[in-house]
């Protein structure tokens, strides 16, 4: 029974905002995500840190005993910018190796709601996995309204610049 629960993926990166925002929806759905992470097995790469969205989800899955992996630049780590740091910190160069170290570790990503950073995460791996760079899908919660706006409705789907294949990745 435990095992039937598993999930196939061992190590999910999670993009989400680093401030916990004004809808207290997307808080606990960010604490439902790592509690979910935990139920299934699944152990948790993301952005380092404690603060906001991103604090949520990675308290949940250290209380629940997963790994928590956070990959942080260096110029990032001062404890006033990331909160107290969260399970297991990788200290990076910078911001280009730590999407790309995120991206090597993780088996599938997925994003909750955010701002330019989380957007821009998000898309890289939407853009590399085009490009067949990786394989590992990418989830966007239907309940997030501000990161599935614009991936779904936005005039680039509507003109025909992707390909249904790679918003096909996204579901
Ligand atoms: C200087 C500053 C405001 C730092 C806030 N503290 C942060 N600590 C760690 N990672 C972060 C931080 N801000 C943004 N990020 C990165 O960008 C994403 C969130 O950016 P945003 O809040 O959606 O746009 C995260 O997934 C994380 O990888």
């Amino acid at each position: 029974m435990e095992e039937e629960r598993r999930s196939k993926f061992k190590r999910i990166c999670v993009f989400c905002g680093s401030s916990s925002g004004k809808k207290p929806s997307y808080q606990e759905s960010a604490t439902e995500l790592g509690k979910t992470l935990v139920e299934k097995g699944i152990d948790l790469v993301y952005g380092g840190g404690s603060v906001g969205l991103m604090g949520l989800v990675s308290q949940a899955v250290h209380d629940g005993g997963r790994h928590v992996l956070g990959v942080i630049p260096r110029t990032l780590m001062p404890r006033e910018i990331t909160g107290e740091t969260i399970g297991e910190v990788r200290a990076v160069s910078g911001m280009h190796q730590r999407k790309a170290e995120m991206a090597r570790l993780a088996d599938a990503f997925i994003a909750l709601p955010g701002g330019y950073g989380t957007l821009e995460e998000l898309l890289e791996v939407i853009t590399w996995a085009q490009l067949g760079i990786h394989r590992k899908p990418e989830h966007v919660p239907e309940t997030d309204e501000i990161t599935s706006n614009l991936i779904w409705e936005d005039e680039v789907q509507r003109y025909n610049y992707t390909t249904t294949e790679s918003a096909v990745l996204l579901k």
